[in-house]
C-alpha cells in the first residue's frame, strides 16, 4: 500500500512518516529527495520547483504496488492508496517555521495556507481516500497510533476535523497583511 503523508511545511510530515514506517515495516520515501535524485524539477533559489505530471509519471513507474510511506507537501498528487493530511494549529506552524529561520514572507504564506485548508482541499480534489489528523497537542507517537488505528478499522475517509477560523486573532502577527 502507498500511504502519502502531506500537509503544510512544519506540520510534522517527516517526523510522523519515519515513525509510521518503523511501525509498518514499509519503505520511507522523501518526495523532495526522490525528485532531486531523479533530476525532476528545477532549483529556483532555495526552492525546488517540480512539474507534478513528471513527478507522478516517474513515481508510478518506480513505486506502483510497493509498500511505502511517501513524505512531502506534494504527495497528495501521487496515486496513493491513502492520503494522510496532517494538520496543526497555524500558530504552531508559525512558531516552527520562524524557528527554522524562514523569511517572514514564507512563514506568512504557510500559516495562511494552514488557516484556510489549502492542502486538505487539494487532497480531496485528487484522491477519494483522505484521512485528516489534527496533531495539535499530541505527540508524534499519538499521531501515528491514531493513523494506525484508522487503517486497522478500514477507515478510508475522515475529514472536517479542524476549523482554524477561531485562530485568526492569535495568528495575526504571522500574516502578510
Ligand atoms: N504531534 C506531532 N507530530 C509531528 N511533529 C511534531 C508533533 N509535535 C511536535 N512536532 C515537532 O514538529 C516538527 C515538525 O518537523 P517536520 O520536519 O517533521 O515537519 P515537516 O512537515 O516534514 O516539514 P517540511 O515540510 O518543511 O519538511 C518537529 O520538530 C517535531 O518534533
Amino acid at each position: 500500500m502507498i500511504i502519502a503523508v502531506t500537509g503544510t511545511p512544519g506540520v510534522g510530515k517527516t517526523t510522523v512518516s519515519k515513525l509510521l514506517v518503523e511501525k509498518l515495516g514499509y519503505e520511507y520515501v522523501n518526495l523532495r529527495d526522490y525528485a532531486l535524485e531523479k533530476g525532476i524539477g528545477e532549483m529556483k533559489g532555495e526552492e525546488l520547483e517540480v512539474e507534478v505530471d513528471e513527478l507522478v509519471y516517474n513515481f508510478e513507474r518506480d513505486f506502483k504496488g510497493k509498500d511505502i510511506v511517501v513524505d512531502g507537501h506534494l504527495s497528495h498528487f501521487l496515486p496513493a492508496d491513502l492520503v494522510v493530511v496532517l494538520r496543526a494549529h497555524p500558530r504552531l506552524i508559525g512558531e516552527r517555521l520562524k524557528e527554522r529561520g524562514y523569511s517572514r514572507e514564507k512563514v506568512g504564506e504557510n500559516v495562511e495556507a494552514e488557516l484556510v485548508d489549502v492542502i486538505l482541499v487539494e487532497a480531496l480534489e485528487e484522491n477519494e481516500n483522505v484521512i485528516e489528523v489534527d496533531t495539535t497537542g499530541k505527540t508524534p507517537e499519538e499521531v501515528v497510533d491514531e493513523i494506525l488505528g484508522l487503517i486497522e478499522k478500514g477507515v478510508k475517509k475522515r475529514v472536517g476535523l479542524v476549523d482554524w477560523s477561531e485562530a485568526y486573532d492569535e495568528i495575526i502577527p504571522y500574516l502578510r497583511l
